[in-house]
């Protein structure tokens, strides 16, 4: 595939020793300088399927979480952005967050996750396909100001001085297409921020800020408060709505399968099986508790009368579920965590 290069800057190859079966060869640590390991690398990617996952952050422990449910099984040598992995024909990308929407877009890569944030930052969201939402790395991109400040709405900010490290977000909302407020014909100053974008206003380099939100610990910390949220983001995996003519389709069928084995562990995470016992006679009202995700399984049990149900219920409503139950009538209720489903997408 082409790109490989663009993903592999030489700072990030460290010598091919440091994970030799990952390679798929028998290097050795004296047999390869940085060079051989370099074209080594790259000859290994090419008949494989280039995932972009986060490096660092906030999204980086979660994604792994879900690699390692989806069965995705790979080495990664230390300070080394590539991983081979072991069971598919699939190479991981390490990547800051912020640059997957842009290497996806590109076809650099066939699959990446990152958050809708950066990806509506990227101004590249119009060639990336959003495949499955992944329900972490949930939080609100704002617009916040001093609670004690003089300044309280968005109009007030306009012709001041913003900092964020969204700079394309913020420009549009301020500036809108036209690059100043259409209504008060002046031009709001976004100056970029790569981190603690909270400082900018006690600092007096801003009026206002743009920045993620998700508990609001930082911002009430900083003296802070929203005045406007211009998205709700949560890390997405994507891909390009125009795959790279040179992703054969046995690597692109690869696509579906990730895409439905991490359904299927965010679905396990998101439900758990419930089983009861209930008289026949009862059975119509427990099953408005417990309708399941298609339906109930409901079967007879060998005392007359009465019946087995399993059925699926959301984790987060169990314990009223299993009151509801108990009141209705149900019997033996047990609760068994999923350590993995497939219940479509
Ligand atoms: N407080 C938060 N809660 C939940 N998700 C967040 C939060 N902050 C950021 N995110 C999500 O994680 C993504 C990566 O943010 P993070 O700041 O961890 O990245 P990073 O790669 O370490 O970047 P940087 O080096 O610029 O801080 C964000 O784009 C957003 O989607
Ligand atoms: O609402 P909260 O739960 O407090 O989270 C919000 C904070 O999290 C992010 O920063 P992060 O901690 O990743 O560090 P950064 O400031 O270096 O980007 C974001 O930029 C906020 O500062």
């Amino acid at each position: 595939m082409s790109g490989i290069s663009s993903v592999l800057p030489s700072t990030t190859v460290t010598p091919l020793s440091a994970e030799p079966s990952a390679m798929g060869g028998r290097a050795s640590k004296s047999s390869f300088g940085a060079e051989s390991t370099m074209s080594l690398l790259v000859d290994s990617l090419k008949d494989r399927l280039l995932f972009a996952v986060p490096k660092k952050g906030r999204l980086m422990e979660k994604t792994l979480e879900l690699l390692a449910g989806a069965d995705i099984k790979y080495n990664r040598a230390h300070r080394l952005d590539v991983a081979l992995v072991q069971n598919h024909p699939i190479a991981l990308v390490f990547l800051p967050a912020a640059d997957i929407p842009r290497f996806v877009a590109l076809g650099s890569v066939a699959l990446g996750i990152t958050g809708q944030d950066v990806i509506a930052e990227s101004t590249h969201a119009e060639q990336i396909d959003e495949l499955l939402q992944l329900g972490f790395g949930k939080c609100s991109l704002q617009v916040q100001v001093p609670v004690t400040g003089p300044i309280q709405t968005v109009e007030g900010l306009s012709g001041g001085r913003i900092a964020t490290s969204f700079e394309v977000l913020a420009a549009e909302l301020f500036n809108g297409k036209e690059g100043v407020d259409s209504k008060t014909g002046k031009k709001t100053k976004v100056e970029y921020v790569g981190g603690s974008v909270e400082a900018a206003c006690a600092l007096g380099m801003a009026d206002g800020i743009v920045d993620l939100v998700e508990s609001g610990d930082t911002m009430r910390a900083a003296g802070l408060h929203a005045i406007h949220t211009l998205m709700k983001s949560e890390a997405v995996l994507i891909t390009s709505k125009t795959p790279h003519p040179s992703l054969t389709p046995d690597l692109q069928s690869l696509i579906p399968l990730i895409k439905s084995r991490f359904a299927g562990v965010l679905a396990s995470k998101k439900y758990v099986y419930a089983s009861y016992n209930i008289e026949r006679k009862h059975l119509d009202k427990a099953l408005t508790i417990t309708p399941g995700r298609r339906a109930a399984t409901v079967s007879p049990l060998e005392e007359d009368g009465w019946v087995a149900v399993s059925s699926m219920v959301e984790r987060k409503e169990v314990a009223k579920v299993m009151d509801e139950l108990e009141k209705t009538g149900a019997e033996d209720i047990l609760i068994f965590a999923l350590d993995n489903c497939r219940v479509g997408v």
